[in-house]
Order: C-alpha cells, then sequence, then structure tokens
C-alpha cells in the first residue's frame, strides 16, 4: 500500500485527479476495450471530479470510452431524489463530462428484486471485464462503499443496514432530520473492491483520522473495512493533513520519505531519457519499482532504465 500525503483536500483532489487522468490516459481504451471505473459519492471526491471535469473541459481527458459503476446507493430513495447517490453523481460530474450516459451504473435501491438487482450488478462487472480502477472515500468508521463494521472482508455486492454512527453523519444531507436518512442501502462488497486491479481512496478531514491510523497501522479487521486493502496488490490511500492526525510521526516520515525517493527515481529516470538511455531488463533493480505500472524505474546499479516489474504498494 502506499500512502501519498498533501496538504488539503483541494491537493487530494488535484494529485487523485492527475492519477485517474494519466491511467485512463494510458490504458488507451476504445469502445471494444473499455476503461472500467470504481467512483464515490460523498463531499471527499468531490475536488476530484472538480478536477475531471476540468482537464476533460480543457481536451486533456475524455470518458467516451470510460464505463463507470458507482460503489453505493440508498435503498427506497428514487433516483430523482434530490439525495440520492445517482442525483449525486449526475449533479457533481456525470453532466459535466463527455460520458455516454449509457455508460453509467449505479444500483437501483427502488429495484422490486434488490437481491437480484445486486446479483446483476456484479454479473455485470464481471461482463465488462472487471474494474480496472476503484476509487474510494470512507465513513468515519472506516467503512469502505456502505461495508460497515462488521461486513465480511469477502463479502459481494448486497444489502446492508447502515451504522447509527452513518445514519448520523448523513443526516446533514437531508436536513439534519435523522428520520428522513435510510436505514439501508445497496454497496458493492469488500471483496469487490478487492477485485478491482488497482484501488485508490481519498482520506480528508480530522474526522476520518482515527479510521485511517486503524486502516494503516493496524491489522486487517472488520471492524475497519478500509483495512481490507492491506491485503490488495495495488492498493493507494491520498490523504490530507487533517486525516494524519492520529498516525505515528514514524508512519508520515516513513511514507513521505518513500515519495522523495520516488520523485529523485523520476527525476533520473528524466535525465536518463534526456540522454537517450533506452529501456532493457537489468539484474538487480536498484530503486526500481518506485513508479506506476507499465513505466520505467531507473537502475542506480547499472545506470540503465529497467521496466518496472516490482511496485512499492
Ligand atoms: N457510502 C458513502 C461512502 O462511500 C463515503 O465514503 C462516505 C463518506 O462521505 P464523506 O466523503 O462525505 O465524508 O459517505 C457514505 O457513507
Amino acid at each position: 500500500m502506499r500512502l501519498i500525503l498533501r496538504d488539503d483536500p483541494a491537493a487530494v483532489g488535484e494529485y487523485t485527479a492527475n492519477y485517474i487522468c494519466k491511467r485512463i490516459n494510458e490504458f488507451n481504451a476504445t469502445p471494444q476495450r473499455p476503461f472500467v471505473l470504481g467512483l464515490p459519492t460523498g463531499s471527499s471526491p468531490i475536488p476530484t471530479y472538480k478536477v475531471l471535469i476540468r482537464m476533460v473541459k480543457e481536451g486533456k481527458l475524455s470518458f467516451k470510452n470510460v464505463i463507470t459503476f458507482n460503489m453505493d446507493e440508498y435503498v427506497g430513495l428514487p433516483r430523482d431524489h434530490p439525495e440520492s447517490y445517482h442525483t449525486f453523481m449526475f449533479r457533481e460530474f456525470f453532466s459535466h463530462i463527455d460520458i455516454p450516459p449509457s455508460q453509467v451504473h449505479l444500483l437501483d435501491g427502488t429495484a422490486a428484486d434488490l437481491i437480484g438487482e445486486c446479483a446483476n450488478y456484479e454479473a455485470l462487472i464481471r461482463s465488462v471485464g472487471g474494474i480496472e480502477l476503484f476509487l474510494g472515500g470512507i465513513g468515519e468508521d472506516g467503512h469502505i462503499a456502505f461495508n460497515e463494521p462488521g461486513s465480511s472482508l469477502k463479502s459481494r455486492t448486497r444489502i446492508k443496514t447502515l451504522a447509527y454512527d452513518t445514519i448520523l453523519a448523513n443526516a446533514r444531507f437531508f436536513g439534519n432530520d435523522i428520520t428522513a436518512v435510510p436505514r439501508m442501502a445497496l454497496t458493492v462488497g469488500v471483496g469487490t473492491v478487492l477485485d478491482s486491479r488497482e484501488v485508490v481512496v481519498v482520506v480528508t478531514g480530522q474526522r476520518k483520522a482515527l479510521a485511517l491510523s486503524k486502516a494503516i497501522e493496524e491489522g486487517v479487521n472488520h471492524l475497519w473495512t478500509l483495512s481490507a486493502l492491506q491485503h490488495h496488490p495495488w492498493a493507494l490511500i491520498v490523504a490530507d493533513g487533517d486525516a494524519t492526525l492520529e498516525l505515528r510521526v514514524k508512519t508520515v516520515r516513513y511514507f513521505r520519505s518513500i515519495e522523495r525517493v520516488q520523485d529523485e527515481v523520476e527525476a533520473h529516470h528524466a535525465e536518463l531519457r534526456a540522454r537517450g538511455v533506452t529501456a532493457g531488463v537489468g539484474g538487480s533493480l536498484g530503486v526500481a519499482g518506485l513508479l506506476g505500472h507499465g513505466s520505467y524505474s531507473s537502475n542506480e546499479v547499472q545506470g540503465a532504465l529497467v521496466p518496472s516489474g516490482l511496485e512499492d504498494v
């Protein structure tokens, strides 16, 4: 797992959007081979959505060949309800980008057969080859999607009863009327998230600080479902300063140092490329593995570029 630290939510959004943009552009998606992106709701991803929208408007990014699957939806809220996740996603994101609406998928919390709806969602994800990158946020209790504490870490898309703390936290979107907040939701499972090839989670604000420390400084625990990411081969958390308040200084320094070394590797890489050094497979990888999948890492030992097979996650 990697932890990227930025000062504030805007900087987290900038980093995360750039990261997603790079992934989508590198993928070279086509109608036959679309990029499959998992998406969250909540206030945490909004800065990321804003930057992605800007990138589309500037012509740096297109969602024409992207298929999306949202993480969750309230049970019982019609799609056009102002607080449904369907409404949220179109208001905050989909209406502002070039994605064809037919490529957008959200669970239907009003389906007559909710169990069937969840099974179909899983089948649909499988039918498009699985999710390439799942972007997520977390709740204060460390839930990812609506996988509340105690969720099976192998769970699939299903109906979930919301924790009382989550109902309280989300009451702000329902005029602070706790009784108006739905008690149940449909959500992708922890297993569904873990099956995606890459997971990126944004964590901002002091309210999330305890959850972040539980998820990355302690063991895997169903009471903090984000901690399941420790089992994912390619997970990235992007957090702001406030979200680090419960982390040990040592943890923060460690992840900062990893990023610093990565920057050095990238600078070295750029220098080698400028000198016309071409990629070749070396023996010892030196500091290889600090760059993203499919990119090249510099081999300090041989002074040559080597394809990065290792990942520092
Ligand atoms: N189901 C959603 C989660 O997917 C989201 O991560 C969480 C945090 O929301 P916020 O980012 O507004 O704190 O809210 C809800 O519980």
